[in-house]
C-alpha cells in the first residue's frame, strides 16, 4: 500500500493511505542506510494490523525538501499577510516570493483581515493581483475569500509563511474545524522553543490536500543565486527585460532600460524596484564574500 507520512512522533511514522492512518515503524534498512523519512514523504507500507499498524518498506522519490520545518514534497507556499494590524511589509512579501520561486514552489499570496482593509493596503493587494496568478483577499474570522482559497489548496501539500499576528493559526482553524491551533496568546520566546522541539504535522484538509501545522521560511536569508537570476522572480521585470537594450540588463544604470522606464511612468511602483535593488545588493555581497 502507498501512503503519505503525515507525522513522525515518538519513533512512529503516521502514514495516511487515504483509507486509514497507520502507525508505522520503518524497516531496519532505513537506519542502516542512514535514510531519513520525512513528513511529506510518500512511502510503501505493509499492513500488520488492519487499518491501524504497518511497516514502512520503501521510500518513493522526493520532489523536493524544505529544511525548516523538515518536510518533503511541498507543492506550494501560502504567503500570508494582513490588510492591517499588522500593515504588510512589502520587503518581506517580496523576499518570501523570491525564496518560494527560487525553490520552484507555487505561491498563493493571501491578504487576511479584509474586514480591516484601507486604501493603502487595498492598493498593494491590487498590484500583486496584477502580477501574480493566485492572490486572494480573505477574512479568516469570517467567510470572505475562503472558497477561492480552498480551491487553491485542493489536492496540494501547502506550507504557510508570513509574519506574526497576520492570522495563520486562525486560518488553519477556519479551514480545519477542530485543528485547534493556538492563536495569539503565545509569547514569542516560548513559541520559538515550541517550534524547534515540535514535530511538523500535515493536517488533512476536509476538501482534499494537506497543510503543514508549522510555518516555514523562518530563515529569511536569500538563497545563493546569480545576479541575472533574481529578476526572473519579479514577474513584471521578467516580462519586460526583452525590451531593455542590453540582453543581460540588471536594470541598475544601463542605458535604454525598459524596467526603469516603467518605473518612471509609475507602471512599476517604487517599492518593487527598491526591494529588487536591496536583494540584488544582498546577493552581490554574498558573491563577494564567498
Ligand atoms: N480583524 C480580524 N482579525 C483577525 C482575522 N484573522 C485573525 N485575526 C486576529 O489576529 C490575531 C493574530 O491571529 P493568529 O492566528 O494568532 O496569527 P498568526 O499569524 O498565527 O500569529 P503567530 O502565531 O504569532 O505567527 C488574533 O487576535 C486573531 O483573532 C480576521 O480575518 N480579521
Ligand atoms: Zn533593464
Amino acid at each position: 500500500m502507498e501512503g503519505l507520512v503525515v507525522k513522525n512522533y515518538a519513533g512512529f511514522y503516521y502514514v495516511d493511505t487515504g483509507k486509514a492512518i497507520y502507525m508505522c515503524k520503518a524497516r531496519g534498512k532505513f537506519k542502516k542506510d542512514n535514510l531519513k523519512i520525512l513528513t511529506g514523504d510518500r512511502v510503501v507500507i505493509k499492513e500488520i494490523v488492519p487499518n491501524s499498524e504497518g511497516v514502512i518498506e520503501s521510500l518513493l522519490p522526493r520532489k523536493n525538501e524544505l529544511i525548516r520545518p523538515p518536510i518533503a514534497n511541498v507543492d506550494q507556499v501560502l504567503i500570508v499577510f494582513a490588510f492591517a494590524d499588522p500593515f504588510p511589509s512589502t520587503e518581506l512579501i517580496d523576499r518570501l516570493l523570491v525564496m518560494a520561486f527560487a525553490l520552484r514552489l507555487e505561491v498563493v499570496l493571501v491578504f487576511n483581515k479584509f474586514d480591516l482593509v484601507n486604501p493603502e493596503s487595498q492598493k498593494l493587494f491590487e498590484y500583486y493581483k496584477k502580477i501574480l496568478p493566485k492572490v486572494v483577499a480573505i477574512t479568516a474570522r469570517g467567510d470572505t475569500g475562503i472558497e477561492e482559497l480552498t480551491s487553491y489548496l485542493n489536492q496540494k501539500i501547502s506550507v504557510l509563511a508570513g509574519p506574526s499576528g497576520v492570522g495563520k493559526s486562525t486560518l488553519i482553524n477556519r479551514l480545519v474545524p477542530g485543528a485547534k491551533l493556538a492563536t495569539g496568546e503565545v509569547s514569542p520566546k516560548i513559541k520559538r522553543g515550541r517550534h524547534t522541539t515540535r514535530h511538523v504535522e500535515l493536517i488533512k484538509l476536509p476538501f482534499g490536500g494537506f497543510i503543514a501545522d508549522t510555518p516555514g521560511f523562518s530563515n529569511l536569508t536569500l538563497p545563493e543565486m546569480d545576479k541575472l537570476e533574481l529578476q526572473s522572480y519579479f514577474p513584471e521585470f521578467n516580462q519586460n527585460r526583452k525590451y531593455c537594450y542590453f540582453p543581460n540588463c540588471l536594470h541598475v544604470k544601463e542605458p535604454n532600460c525598459r524596467v526603469r522606464e516603467l518605473l518612471e511612468t509609475g507602471e512599476i511602483p517604487p517599492f518593487r524596484y527598491e526591494n529588487y535593488l536591496t536583494f540584488l545588493e544582498e546577493i552581490t555581497s554574498d558573491e563577494r564574500s564567498s
